[in-house]
């Protein structure tokens, strides 16, 4: 049996609270990138990325497929060498990184090429002989949900299972930051909820700041404190989830059902405004209202179209997804202009 590829070495360095420095370190950001640029041979994939994540922070990545996350996040782990640009973490230099350095940050592996015939809970006790203070390997099996399967061969682990080993192999030395890389691919929605659970736990527990690349809107929108979405190399929109569903420049939806019996919908910048109108004309309820706000998936949508207008999505994500549809008492705050009446009467 051989170790693991990019395995953390010993002695690792516990945490910030015991680093020298670790005071003035902690008013940082854990991640600081400014104007990070990254060619490969005549192909420029980053554009000048900044970013800033603070300490506890879960902080989502989002982007479609060749944008860059996984470029970014190489950089980041100090496994790939940037073509321009400042990047800290940890107040480090990932290029200049070294094991105590390494020993502070958990990765999610994917490789397990020679690990098959290791037994779950052996591996797990292996990886923390790493680490100066590890978590208990029967108390982190339970935490991910593979007690059943602590002696089990790591090939005859299900697709789920194998993610949730690796979450717990990146946990196991409590690294400071953590590194996510779409962590619940193949998970069924029990295990996807279990282990949301698990990274709120180490994020508002014991302040490990976590990066999460997905491509799960619904999973950023509900874990992430900040999301960034990032377009063909460049950071287009960064914020909250609220912030950034506020941000589409897609209009809410109101839908009702005139006196009639006839459906209707309308989209518009102004719903509340929409709606009093309605309300004067029927001069009276307004049958099955609904008005639905802007969502993270509208504003991501929006973001990528503008970049590619012939690029990923269907162009109208109205009624998909994660958009919460509210009474008639939602307002779609922030929003100006007039409502489109012609519309409405057609
Ligand atoms: N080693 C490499 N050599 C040359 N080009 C590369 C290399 N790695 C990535 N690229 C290119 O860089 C661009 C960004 O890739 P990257 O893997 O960072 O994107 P991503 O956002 O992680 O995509 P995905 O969501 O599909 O994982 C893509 O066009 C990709 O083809």
């Amino acid at each position: 049996m051989t170790t693991p590829e990019h395995s953390p070495v010993a002695p690792a360095t516990p945490a910030a609270a015991t680093t020298p420095g670790a005071a003035t370190e902690s008013a940082q950001p854990v991640i600081r990138v400014s104007d990070l640029r990254m060619s490969y041979g005549s192909t420029d994939v980053l554009h000048g990325v900044d970013l800033e994540i603070h300490r506890g922070e879960i902080f989502a990545l989002l982007g479609p497929n060749g944008a860059g996350k996984t470029t970014t996040v190489e950089i980041l782990e100090g496994f790939r060498r940037r073509s321009a640009g400042e990047v800290s973490v940890l107040g480090t230099d990932p290029t200049r990184g070294g094991d105590a350095w390494r020993g502070r940050i958990g990765l999610v592996l994917q490789s397990w090429r020679d690990h098959r015939r290791w037994r779950v809970a052996e591996l797990l006790k292996h990886f923390a002989t790493y680490h100066p203070a590890p978590r208990d390997p029967a108390g982190l099996l339970a935490l991910v949900g593979l007690t059943e399967q602590a002696d089990q061969q790591v090939d005859r682990l299900s697709g789920g299972q194998r993610r949730r080993l690796d979450v717990a192999l990146a946990i196991v030395g409590r690294p400071e930051l953590l590194f996510l890389d779409e962590p619940t691919t193949g998970f069924d929605p029990e295990a996807r909820r279990g282990f949301h659970d698990l990274v709120e736990r180490l994020a508002r527990d014991e302040g490990v700041t976590i990066l999460l690349t997905t491509h799960d809107l619904a999973e950023a929108e509900r874990l992430a404190d900040r999301i960034a979405m990032l377009v063909n190399g460049r950071i287009r929109a960064c914020g909250t989830p609220s912030e950034l569903a506020r941000r589409a420049a897609a209009q809410a939806e109101v839908r009702w059902t005139t006196a009639d019996g006839s459906p209707r919908r309308e989209r518009t910048e102004d719903p509340s405004r929409l709606v009093w109108e309605l309300h004067r004309d029927t001069g009276g309820p307004i049958g099955d209202l609904e008005v639905r706000r802007p969502t993270l998936e509208d504003t991501y949508l929006h973001m990528v179209h503008r970049e590619d207008p012939a690029g990923a999505g269907t162009g109208d994500s109205a009624g998909a997804g994660i958009g919460e549809t509210t009474g008639a008492g939602a307002r779609g705050e922030n929003e100006a202009g007039a409502s489109d009446g012609e519309k409405r009467a057609a």
